[in-house]
């Protein structure tokens, strides 16, 4: 019977389907794996399925000589050495589009919790308590009618944007391509990353993550953006300098930020952790019971695909 490790538990959709046709090791750590308990336990395996915190490096995949299918359980996979895998002629596929609405959503709710100051009420209200209602009292900024500047117009980014123009936003976006049929859809327009440094008042990164982005907002980009303007990044943690970020939001350069994803994840920057003006939550863009049974589905189906003799869907190397 061929053998499936999972890295992490997955929802029990997945899970069971599995268990019917493979003998499955599941890691049940509190933690996540560690690269030494990783090494030990894919020996043996045909398959392996990992959440996108688990790095599958060189050697990994050379600890592990049977190893044919690598199904990552969600839509980035630069946690895994794709191109190496490829050479071994092993397939490694993702779970696109299940994490598009959860993201979206998500996405779009950190910005106006940012924007309105939710989560800085939400403490106050819990804390020191307030002295009533007053004109003055925690003003923050309305979406409507403002410009949202979106990196990457990909499944989320379009996702965003759609829910944006419910919120009566403009939309601009940059990216290596012009998207016309989101164009046409969606009234988005293309621009250059410094156009929309210039431009937008709300900017979010759901962009797939590649080394070009690495530190894409930086000290510089930071500089170029509207004194009112807020960042999100919803997408991967390197592509922001949390250091030049500290800094600009100390220097009052931007006026807030929502961060779903961090530089040196799971460790968040500490300067960080005590301004109001950030929003901060745990890498949770696609954590709803919906979106994560989906992708359960995608990777045992895939899984069992591929170990049959059959082409799995999502290949992504
Ligand atoms: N926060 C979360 O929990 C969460 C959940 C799901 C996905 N994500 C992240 O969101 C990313 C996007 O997901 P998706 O499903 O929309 O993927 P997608 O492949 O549909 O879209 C990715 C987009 O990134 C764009 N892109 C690539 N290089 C770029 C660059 N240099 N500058 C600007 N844009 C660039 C592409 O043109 C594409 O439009 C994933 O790769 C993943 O890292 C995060």
């Amino acid at each position: 019977m061929a053998k499936v490790l999972i890295t992490g538990e997955i929802p029990s959709e997945g899970l069971n389907l599995l268990k019917e046709h493979f003998e499955v090791d599941v890691f049940e750590g509190e933690k996540l794996i560690t690269k030494e308990t990783l090494l030990a336990r894919v020996k043996d395996v045909d398959a392996i399925i990992s959440p996108l915190s688990t790095n599958i490096d060189k050697e990994i995949i050379d600890n592990a000589p049977n190893l044919k299918f690598i199904a990552n359980y969600g839509a980035g996979f630069n946690n895994i050495d794709v191109k190496y895998a490829r050479e071994k002629d092993i397939d490694v596929t993702n779970t696109p589009k299940a994490s598009t609405n959860a993201t979206a959503d998500l996405t779009i709710g950190i910005l106006i919790a940012a924007a309105r100051r939710i989560p800085e009420g939400d403490k106050v209200c819990r804390t020191t308590g307030f002295n009533g209602w007053a004109p003055l009292f925690f003003r923050g900024r309305e979406v409507s009618g403002k410009t949202i500047g979106i990196v990457g117009l990909g499944e989320i980014g379009s996702a965003v944007a759609r829910r944006a123009k419910g919120f009566d936003m403009n939309i601009i976006y940059t990216g290596p391509n012009r998207k016309p049929e989101q164009e046409a859809e969606l009234g988005a327009s293309y621009v250059s990353l410094d156009d929309m440094l210039e431009q937008a008042d709300f900017i979010t990164i759901n962009a797939a993550y590649s080394e070009q982005l690495h530190h894409l907002f930086n000290k510089d980009a930071f500089n170029k953006m509207k004194e009112t303007a807020y960042i999100i990044n919803a997408a991967r943690g390197p592509i922001v300098d949390e250091q030049a970020l500290v800094d600009a939001l100390k220097n009052k350069q931007i006026e807030g930020a929502a961060l779903d994803v961090f530089e040196f994840e799971p460790q968040i920057t500490e300067a960080l952790k005590s301004m109001d003006n950030v929003v901060l939550t745990p890498h949770i863009g696609n954590a709803s019971f919906e979106a994560r049974d989906m992708m359960a589905e995608i990777v045992a189906n895939n899984t069992i695909k591929k170990l049959n003799g059959e082409k799995p869907d999502f290949i992504v190397n």
